[in-house]
Formats: structure tokens, sequence, C-alpha cells
């Protein structure tokens, strides 16, 4: 028999801009040792601040996509996104590894990494525009066209799916995340 663990579930944090996914994601691994966050490879500039993520140009980021170098990648707001391959590593040594995905990747993302877990979060429409506006990082035409994907559906057949509305505090989205997740991916 062997002793090998298996690899930890990819939990994918997924919602409208402003909505607060690396917000959570942050909070999530500060409370919960086992927890650790795969950073994303953006074609924005690392000075525009937000979440820690790799940023390349679109040249870079398409050889690294032709060499296979990405578990998932897609195109939204006029950036292209993309997970390193090497998630397959922190997997393997993590209880969970919380990443910021794109509701429209999430079929591939089930497919690519059996027993995906969907951290699906909302806020109410007034909340989202307000914390968008503080963030301060896109101007008033890109926040109003990310606002209308707020209310994008989740893709059918996903198997694994917690909902929560982080339109309260933090403190509360994330210990109520805990209480729905520990029990899944322990
Ligand atoms: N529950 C919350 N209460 C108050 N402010 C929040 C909450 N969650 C996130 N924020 C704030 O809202 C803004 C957007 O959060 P962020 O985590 O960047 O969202 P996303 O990653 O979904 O775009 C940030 O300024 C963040 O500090
Ligand atoms: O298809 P959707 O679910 O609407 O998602 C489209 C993009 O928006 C989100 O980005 P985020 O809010 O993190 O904005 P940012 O990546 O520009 O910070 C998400 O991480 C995707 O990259």
């Amino acid at each position: 028999m062997s002793d090998r663990r298996a690899p930890a579930p990819v939990i994918a944090v997924v919602g409208p801009s402003g909505v607060g996914k690396d917000s959570v994601m942050e909070a999530l691994v500060a409370r919960q040792p086992g927890y650790c966050i795969q950073r994303r490879v953006i074609t924005r500039p690392e000075e525009a601040g937000g979440e820690a993520f790799t940023g390349v140009d679109l040249v870079a980021f398409e050889r690294m996509e032709a060499a296979g170098g990405f578990a998932l990648s897609w195109r939204a707001h006029g950036l292209a996104y993309g997970i390193p391959a090497g998630i397959e590593a922190l997997r393997a040594g993590a209880q969970g590894v919380l990443v910021n995905l794109s509701r429209g990747v999430l079929s591939e993302a089930q497919a690519r990494f059996p027993g995906l877990i969907v951290l699906s979060l909302s806020a109410d429409p007034e909340v989202l525009a307000q914390r968008l506006a503080a963030r301060g990082r896109e101007d008033a035409e890109d926040r109003a066209r990310r606002l209308t994907r707020a209310a994008a559906p989740l893709p059918e057949g996903l198997r694994r799916v917690v909902t929560l509305d982080n339109s309260g505090a933090l403190e509360a989205t994330v210990t109520a995340a805990l209480a729905l997740l520990q029990p899944e991916s322990a």
C-alpha cells in the first residue's frame, strides 16, 4: 500500500471584481494552517498593486502558455491570466490550495483538478460598486464594465460549490467559509 497522500483540493475563489476574493483568500490562509495561495501570472504591471501576482507582458505570457507553463489560462478585462503548472507542487504539501479564478473557466478547472471546490462570493450591488471605487485601481469606465459581469452565473455541472455573501464583515465571511470548507477538505 502506498503511503502517499492525495493532492490537496484546489479551492477556486470566484465572484465579481471587488467582491473580496483576494481579501477572503488572505484571511483564510491566515486563519487555517495548511491552506496556501497559488499566485497568478497576469499581463499587468506589478506596480498596479492588489494581490501578489507575477506580472509579465503578453509576449512572455503567450510563450509560457505555449510551453505548457499553465495549468489553466484565460482572458478577461483585456488581460491574460494564468495559473502556473507549479500548483501541483503546492497541492502535494498543503491541505488546500486557493486560487482566484474566472467563473468562465470553472468547468475546465474541475476537469483539470478532480475534487475542485468552488467558493463563490457575492455582495450587494451598491457594496460592490463602493469597494471597486475604494480600491482605486480602475477608471470609471473599466469599473462599470466589470460591474456588468457581477451577476454572471456559474456553469452547470460543478460538483462542490460553497456560496457565501461577503457584503458584511470579512471575519464573518471567513468564519463561515472555514466551517463549510473544513469538513470537505479534511
Ligand atoms: N467583507 C469586507 N468588508 C469590507 N471591505 C472588504 C471586504 N472584503 C473585501 N473588502 C475590500 O474591498 C476591496 C476589494 O477587495 P478584493 O479582495 O480586492 O476583491 P477582488 O479580489 O474580488 O477584486 C478591497 O479594498 C478590500 O479591502
Ligand atoms: O469571468 P469572471 O468570473 O467575471 O472573472 C473574470 C476575471 O475577473 C476576476 O478578476 P478580479 O476580480 O480578480 O480582477 P483582477 O484580476 O483584475 O484583479 C477573475 O479573477 C477573472 O480573472
